[in-house]
């Protein structure tokens, strides 16, 4: 067995390859609804061969936060792998746990994802933060189900808001001021970017914590959660792969169930 595991968000899409027991490789490209089964190819298999990796697919699994993607996706997983991807969201992939949420939601792929990995390593009373185009907060209950969360808008998006909506304010890239009180223009952005979300994450998760009324853990995920790790004691932990390692656990439940 030779894994594809795919996750596409709404600004990338991360491609990594499992063998059923390392990722071989992690590769990034931004998510194009327009990009064809033919392009993810060339893209693919030219940086497989850069890294040198023998990898002979057998299985793909996909979670996209962006429906249009998923047709040419599919494409690829047939044209090049001969195989019928699962894709997380639809009735015959099935979940660990299905979510307890309001009749006829249609919960993120990405969350349900992070839900069934951060559950496999943890166990459940988590809060899984994922720092992605939107900031998604994913409350993982005692027994692994999703049963909810918070949806905020990401820091990079916060940014180009004050960019586009301002036009006197530049566009700059986040990063942790050393101090609060700012003494240009970019200094005092990247302290409202910055320090406004620390306080959005930490009152978040002290406020889940009230409702819940259970001790629980808190997870960061997401390209930008080492980046907040540094400002206060936000997370119990920090893991790059909790999405990838949630799609090798969701493909595994959907083999051991078909085998069953
Ligand atoms: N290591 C990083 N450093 C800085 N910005 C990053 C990093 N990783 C991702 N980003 C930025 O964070 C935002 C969210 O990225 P990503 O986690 O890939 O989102 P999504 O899963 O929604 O596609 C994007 O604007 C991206 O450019
Ligand atoms: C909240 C999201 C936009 C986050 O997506 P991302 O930042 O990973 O691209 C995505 O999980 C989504 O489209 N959710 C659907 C609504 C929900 O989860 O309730
Ligand atoms: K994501």
């Amino acid at each position: 067995m030779m894994l594809l595991a795919i996750d596409c968000g709404n600004t990338n899409t991360v491609f990594s390859i499992w063998d059923g027991s390392t990722f071989l490789c992690t590769l990034r490209t931004s998510t194009h609804h327009a990009r064809t089964a033919d392009a993810y190819f060339t893209w693919f298999s030219t940086l497989v061969k850069h890294y040198g990796i023998e990898a002979d697919i057998t299985d793909v699994i996909i979670s996209s936060t962006v429906p249009r993607v998923v047709f040419n996706l599919r494409v690829f997983a047939d044209r090049f792998f001969g195989c019928r991807p699962m894709v997380v969201g639809k009735p015959e992939c099935l979940l660990p746990q299905p979510p307890r949420v309001d009749p006829g939601t249609q919960v993120g792929p990405d969350r349900l994802v992070n839900t069934a990995g951060a559950y496999d390593r943890h166990g459940g009373d988590l809060i899984v933060v994922d720092f992605g185009t939107a900031t998604t907060f994913d409350v993982v209950a005692h027994d692994g189900a999703y049963v909810g969360g918070v949806i905020a808008p990401g820091v990079n998006l916060s940014l180009e808001a004050l960019h586009t909506a301002a036009a006197a304010l530049p566009h700059v890239d986040v990063t942790m001021p050393q101090k609060v009180i700012g003494t240009n223009t970019v200094e005092c952005m990247q302290s409202g970017v910055f320090w406004g979300y620390v306080g959005l994450v930490t009152g978040i998760c002290d406020r889940i914590r009230a409702e819940y009324e259970r001790p629980m853990r808190i997870i960061g995920t997401g390209g930008l959660a080492p980046l907040f790790a540094q400002g206060e004691m936000l997370f119990d932990s920090i893991e790059d792969d909790l999405t990838m390692h949630g799609l090798a656990v969701i493909h595994d439940y959907n083999k051991k169930a078909e085998n069953a």
